[in-house]
């Protein structure tokens, strides 16, 4: 495996060490080692079933959800084990965050969406409350499509807008990293543009991992990306190289479409 120079800084937000995961018996990464840069947008690609999305799962410890499924090796957030079986699950997730593919508002209002996730964290007065919705849908660049509508269901937005209020909530409880999984593969490309956007903007605050399909907003919007294949990860390093110049024939072939 190829692993750029500065896939080693000194202090990244995440790092994830010899990383194994199994479903059952059924072994789906195998000794995943590769770092999350903090501020940073980290692209995960690879063709279907190679394990990108389990990869983001552990990274919040999704997987826990389900029996059978589990992940041996470390994955430290801020230099603690986030597998360790002690970690606040509940914790974890307020500081990694998750939005997926096909945009998952709850059946609420807008206001209560963001509110709901701030109130499982948090007691805040009706007006800080408000202060932080407000932050929260700003910060996904929805505010001014919804301030007028607030105390409407979130179902009654379009399907970017919802997607965004989904990103919106997952900013409301102030987390470090934000994981997308495709999150814009059943968006339209104006919405697409927008998400594409407003993640790059997002990576002032928050550290970002996204799973795409789509190699041009792998490379629009990340500064690394890693080429995942049957489980391992082949090839991790700066974007542009990755994209130019990669080292692995794998890799090549993937991103010029010969395979996947
Ligand atoms: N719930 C599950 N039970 C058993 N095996 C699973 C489960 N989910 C995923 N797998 C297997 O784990 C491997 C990795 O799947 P994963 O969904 O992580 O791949 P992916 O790269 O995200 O694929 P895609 O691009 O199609 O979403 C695949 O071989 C898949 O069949």
């Amino acid at each position: 495996m190829n692993v750029a120079a500065h896939a080693h800084e000194p202090h990244p937000k995440v790092s994830v060490r010899g990383l194994d995961f199994y479903y059952g018996k059924t072994r789906a990464l195998k000794g995943i080692s590769l770092s999350l840069r903090t501020n940073k947008v980290t692209a995960f690609i690879g063709p279907s079933g190679c394990g990108k999305s389990t990869l983001l799962r552990v990274l919040n410890r999704m997987y826990d959800l389900y029996p059978g499924q589990r992940a041996e090796g470390e994955v430290l957030l801020d230099g603690e084990n986030i597998l360790d079986p002690a970690v606040d699950v509940n914790a974890l997730r307020a500081r990694v965050g998750m939005v997926f593919q096909k945009p998952t508002p709850f059946p609420m209002t807008i206001y209560e969406n963001i509110a709901f996730g701030i109130r499982l964290y948090e007691k805040l007065s009706r007006a800080d409350m408000d202060a932080r919705v407000e932050e929260a849908l700003r910060g996904a660049a929805l505010w001014d499509e919804v301030k007028d509508k607030l105390h409407t269901s979130g179902l009654g937005l379009s399907g970017g807008q919802q997607q965004r209020l989904c990103i919106a909530r997952s900013v409301a409880v102030q987390p470090d990293v934000i994981l997308f999984d495709e999150p814009c593969s059943a968006l339209d490309p104006i919405s697409t543009a927008k998400v594409e956007e407003l993640i790059e903007e997002l990576a002032a605050q928050y550290t970002i991992a996204i799973v795409t399909h789509n190699m041009q907003q792998a490379v629009r919007v990340s500064d690394d990306t890693a080429f995942m294949y049957l489980g391992e990860l082949v090839e991790f390093g700066d974007t542009d190289e990755i994209f130019n110049k990669p080292r692995e024939k794998r890799t090549q072939d993937y991103i010029t479409g010969r395979f996947g």
